[in-house]
């Protein structure tokens, strides 16, 4: 299992302007605000489908049309290469949902 590098975190950051890098860079999270509670559920439906299929899973929380996502590998206590492919997953169905678009932070 690949463990991302410090340069391929960064990346990450900059290709999915909603991700951070935690302090102890062992996981990456998001904050997605969605429409409604229709719309943030939707997203969460696709997000759950693709985990189970790809068997790895987000630690997340989700308030009317709010999700909070975390992205670890437990089984490396690191960010892999498998939370890079979910992470794109998640993008691409925020997206789907009409996510609104991340803060750009200075
Ligand atoms: C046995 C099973 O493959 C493992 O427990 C999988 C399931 N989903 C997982 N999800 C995440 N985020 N990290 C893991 O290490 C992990 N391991």
């Amino acid at each position: 299992m690949h463990k991302l590098k410090e340069n391929e975190l960064l990346a990450l950051t900059q290709d999915y302007p909603h991700w951070k890098i935690d302090p102890d860079g062992k996981a990456i999270r998001a904050d997605f605000t969605f429409a409604d509670f229709k719309a943030a559920f939707a997203f969460m439906a696709s997000v759950a489908a693709e985990a189970d299929r790809i068997d790895h899973h987000p630690e997340w929380f989700n308030v009317y049309n709010r999700v909070q996502i975390r992205l670890t590998t437990h089984d490396a206590d690191a960010v892999t290469e498998r939370d890079h492919t979910l992470a794109r997953f998640i993008e691409l169905a925020a997206q789907a949902s009409g996510v609104q678009p991340a803060a750009i932070l200075a």
